[in-house]
């Protein structure tokens, strides 16, 4: 089986602050795995390299089978152009903390946009799917609203339609519920839950462990730039094997 995404040997530096330090990671079709860890660990760091937010300085990430960013020209590797790029990175889909909506756009035009433009949907196919994917986050109401009519978890919703409207392979979360009031943390857990068990493949940086434990295939602790623990999530979540898991766990659990 092709993994989903593989990171072989990913570095990123900062100057001379290595902040991911040769990571590498299999993620296999269907898994849903979320990663933990202290401010400042690398966690948002991995996924910006992964999508090529971020430029690795050293390793390679790979969707499946598809190394991402580079190729091969007369022997030697090569950055690849801005537009190749482009389209490989709409196959990897990323949910930010802060939505990041076009605010001068309804939603339904903030979800018609990229499927438009970087795919080439016509219009009517590209607002005929983006209905249906709003029907799905529960806001079939919303297409013609603003985002500033929403709420934060309204807003994190459509971001994740936003995403879907490009039917990447793969879904990147990154700390997606970290700014909504703790009340609107349910519903955007709840759509996240439905993707995941839908067959989604996703890497979910994230502090809610209960959605971890209840969700996750694999939990990853990542501390000082490197992965200390991968396994299942009770496993890491109950019964870690290592002590630097075990004192983050003791602090926020
Ligand atoms: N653009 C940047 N320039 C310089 N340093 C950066 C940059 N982005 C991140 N860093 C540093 O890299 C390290 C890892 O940051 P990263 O955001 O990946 O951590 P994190 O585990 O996601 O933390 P948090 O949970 O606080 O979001 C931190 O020390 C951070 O200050």
């Amino acid at each position: 089986m092709t993994a989903a995404i593989v990171t072989d040997q990913l570095v990123k530096r900062y100057g001379s602050h290595e902040v991911l330090r040769r990571i590498d990671l299999e993620v296999l079709p269907g898994q849903v795995v979320c990663v933990i860890g202290p401010s400042g660990s690398g966690k948002s760091t991995l996924l910006r390299c992964i999508n090529h937010l971020e430029q690795p300085d050293d390793g390679t990430v790979s969707v499946d089978g598809e190394v991402i960013g580079v190729t091969h020209r007369r022997g030697r590797t090569v950055p690849l152009g801005a537009a190749e790029l482009r389209r490989q990175r709409a196959e990897i889909g990323m949910v930010f903390q802060s939505f990041n909506l076009f605010p001068h756009m309804t939603v339904l035009h903030n979800l018609v946009l990229a499927p438009m433009k970087v795919r080439g949907q016509s219009r009517a196919e590209a607002e005929r799917r983006a209905r249906v994917l709003l029907g799905q986050v529960g806001l079939a109401d919303y297409a013609g609203a603003y985002p500033v009519q929403l709420s934060g978890g309204q807003q994190q919703r459509v971001a994740i339609a936003r995403t879907l409207a490009m039917e990447p392979k793969v879904l990147l979360f990154d700390e997606p519920t970290s700014a909504l009031d703790p009340e609107l943390v349910g519903e955007v857990l709840d759509v996240m839950r439905k993707l995941a068990h839908a067959g989604k493949t996703m890497i979910v940086v994230t502090h809610e462990l209960g959605f971890a434990r209840e969700v996750a295939d694999r939990v990853i602790f990542m501390d000082e730039g490197l992965i200390v623990e991968d396994g299942p999530a009770d496993q890491v979540l109950s019964n870690p094997r290592e002590k630097r898991t075990a004192a983050f766990l003791s602090k926020v659990l």
